[in-house]
């Protein structure tokens, strides 16, 4: 599992180190895992130039500490001071190993630009002489110190100015900023340097192929299709037949015993899927919306009334009621912004806080579907999909993933872990799929039974 935890929850991990450490140690331990990070990036130090931006702060410090290390290995190190006032001791250790300290008119070309503006002790936004030594080298790749400068730590949202990272080098854990998109797509690539530090329980989450392996069903050795659960099916209309056969693709993905379908596409479905049964019965999760007409508000009610977890998509969402706690939505952001009442653009820059209100007020699980996929419950537990690529952004691909996310429900897991194992399955799926390259829906569909044997055979008792 990957963790990520606020700034007040490492603040306060951090103060229990400090006490027991002597001084300057925590300090140390993270200024050598940048300098390390940096060397790799760099394939090698000696004679390689270095150019770090230092705020008044202790990321300002790690900065200078880390340019010490790799100007005692032969690095020619270069500082911009930002502020009057920065690290003094982290100065005075880069001076002593020969940094110079140059201004945007003296600063020589980097290979390399290490920000170390601010940290978890920054407001979001720079201000102009940041803007400006940052301008000075543009095509340099960028290793941020702990968080990308003037992004939204604890949000994951961006507003104003701000780095663009190539490699973020953190220490403790991760912040929700490295997982939580728009801030996250200005990470980079996200190293942690480890700091032993003792964190509480993280508020979010980012299952790893481990995790989904434990949390993935398996069928025990007497199983039968109803003891694995039974998933149905209420998508497609006589317009939209498509989104009934990749639900059923979906939901048919091998993770339940069974799927029924009960709608108005059932030669389409049975005609891809021979397995599928097309009359009604007892479910034990519904599937209902992909491609739904104007009986959808109908077909709701009949699934919540079931008393079954249902996962409602698409059309259904706009006829959803708060109230139903065994309930998965899977809206994106435009179907999100319309059930609270707000604009796609507002969703899309702070979608940490529209999941979480939207699952508060709904009082149910809701994924918000993006780049990375956010989960959040009504207890406030989110979790962050980052198994995705960019190819899964295609039409149908929304109604694949509610299907396995149905199946996963019919199987017994509960909405939150449906949610978050059926989306991280889905995005292992479209890598698969695509092999690096583009994917259908129904190719996304087909991977995940390989991507789900690929978890698990290492797990056969
Ligand atoms: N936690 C840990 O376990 C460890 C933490 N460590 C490190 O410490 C870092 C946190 O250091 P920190 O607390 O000194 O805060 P930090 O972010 O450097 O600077 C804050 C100062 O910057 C300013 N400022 C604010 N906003 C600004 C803006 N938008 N643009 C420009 N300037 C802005 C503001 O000062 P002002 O200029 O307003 O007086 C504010 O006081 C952390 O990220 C990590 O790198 C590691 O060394 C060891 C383990
Ligand atoms: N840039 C991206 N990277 C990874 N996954 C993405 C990206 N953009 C969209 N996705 C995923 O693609 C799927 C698109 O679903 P959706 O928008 O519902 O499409 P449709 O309604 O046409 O089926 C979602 O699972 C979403 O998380
Ligand atoms: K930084």
């Amino acid at each position: 599992m990957r963790a990520a935890h606020t700034v007040e929850q490492v603040r306060a991990a951090e103060e229990v180190e400090l006490a027991r450490l002597p001084e300057g140690a925590l300090m140390q331990r993270a200024a050598t895992g940048l300098a390390v990070a940096i060397a790799d990036l760099l394939g090698g130090v000696y004679g390689r130039r270095v150019l770090l931006l230092v705020g008044s702060g202790d990321n300002g410090g790690d900065a200078l500490y880390a340019g010490a290390q790799l100007a005692r290995r032969g690095a020619a190190v270069e500082a911009i001071l930002l502020s009057e006032q920065v690290h003094a001791a982290g100065l005075a250790a880069l001076l002593a190993r020969h940094g110079r300290v140059v201004d945007t008119t003296t600063a020589t070309r980097p290979d390399v630009v290490v920000d170390g503006i601010v940290g978890i002790g920054g407001r979001p936004g720079l201000r102009p002489n940041a803007v400006e030594a940052l301008g000075l080298f543009r095509d340099v790749p960028v290793v941020a110190v702990d968080v990308p400068s003037g992004v939204g730590v604890d949000t994951g949202e961006l507003d104003g100015p701000h780095v663009v990272a190539d490699l973020t080098v953190t220490f403790g854990t991760h912040k929700p900023c490295h997982l939580v998109d728009p801030a996250a797509s200005a990470c980079g690539v996200v190293d942690l340097v480890g700091l032993d530090l003792d964190l509480p329980e993280p508020p979010i989450q980012a299952l790893q192929a481990a995790d989904v392996a434990v949390l993935v069903p398996r069928p025990d050795p007497f199983a039968q299709k109803y003891t694995r659960g039974v998933v149905g099916v209420r998508a497609g209309s006589p317009e939209y037949t498509g989104a009934a056969v990749l639900t059923t693709s979906g939901a048919s993905c091998g993770l339940a015993g069974m799927v029924r379908y009960d709608g108005p596409a059932a030669d389409e479905v049975r005609a891809r899927h021979p397995g599928i049964v097309a009359s009604v019965g007892r479910v034990q999760a519904w599937v209902v919306g992909p491609g739904g007409g104007d009986d959808v508000d109908v077909l709701l009610a009949a699934c919540l009334a079931d008393g079954v977890p249902v996962v409602a998509d698409a059309a259904a969402l706009p006829h959803v009621e708060p109230g139903h706690s065994r309930l998965v939505l899977t809206p994106h952001a435009g179907e999100l912004a319309s059930m609270l009442g707000t604009e796609r653009d507002a969703v899309e820059a702070d979608q940490l806080g529209h999941v979480r209100r939207a699952a508060a007020h709904f009082g149910c699980t809701v994924l918000l579907k993006g780049r990375h996929t956010l989960i959040a419950d009504p207890g406030g537990r989110v979790r962050v999909t980052t198994s995705g690529v960019p190819w899964l952004a295609v039409a149908g691909a929304g109604d694949v993933l509610a299907g396995v996310i149905g199946a996963l429900l019919a199987s017994g897991l509960e909405p939150f872990d449906a949610a978050s194992v059926g989306s991280w399955l889905h995005g292992a799926a479209a890598t698969v799929a695509g092999g690096g390259g583009p994917v259908t829906p129904e190719g996304v569909a087909d991977a995940v039974a390989t991507v789900v044997s690929g978890l698990t055979s290492g797990l056969q008792d």
